[in-house]
């Protein structure tokens, strides 16, 4: 047996992991193939280092994303956000799967930024797959990526602060 955590892509390892975290193999083959055509639109001359999304909405719509780099290096954004920043501007707040692609391997797994940002929509137990170029991957669930994280819930509701802080 493998002691790395990244799996390949067989249909055996997909269909044990799909049991794992609730997905059905479209759903996980759709996040695959997704998130890694995304990479084709990623803005990223900088870095030549490209990023592919793809978010499995409540209701099995698929919003994806790219990076978008910026000559001010700082203000580029990465793919997550990009998705992320699609999906709640079109209504969508609660999410079943996040597929990250890189052509790298082991694949890049989410920057702490993303991982705060995807924390606000996302219940703990949501998987976040990272696929390398060959369709192999790494999964894990929020919690995992983000342990002892901060959240909304840990604020007042909005209705209850007063009017001037
Ligand atoms: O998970 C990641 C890691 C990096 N990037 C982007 C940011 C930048 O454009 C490029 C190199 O860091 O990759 C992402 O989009 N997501
Ligand atoms: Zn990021």
């Amino acid at each position: 047996m493998s002691t790395s955590i990244l799996s390949s892509a067989d249909e055996a390892t997909i269909s044990k992991v799909c049991e794992t975290y609730s997905l059905k193999p479209t759903q996980f083959h759709a996040l695959h193939s997704r998130s890694a055509a995304a990479k084709a639109t990623a803005y990223c001359p900088y870095s030549r280092f490209r990023v592919g999304c793809s978010i499995l909405t409540e209701n099995d719509q698929h919003i994806d994303g790219a990076n978008v780099e910026n000559a001010a290096y700082p203000v580029g954004t990465c793919a997550e956000r990009v998705a992320f920043g699609k999906a709640v501007t079109e209504g969508h707040r609660k999410f079943k799967a996040v597929a990250v692609a890189t052509d790298i391997s082991p694949p890049a797994s989410p920057c702490g930024m993303c991982r705060q940002f995807i924390r606000e929509f996302c219940e703990l137990q949501t998987p976040i797959f990272m696929f390398d170029k060959d369709g192999n991957f790494v999964v894990m669930r929020l919690e995992q990526l983000l342990p002892l994280s901060f959240g909304p819930e840990a604020l007042p509701p909005p209705g209850s602060l007063p009017a001037r802080g």
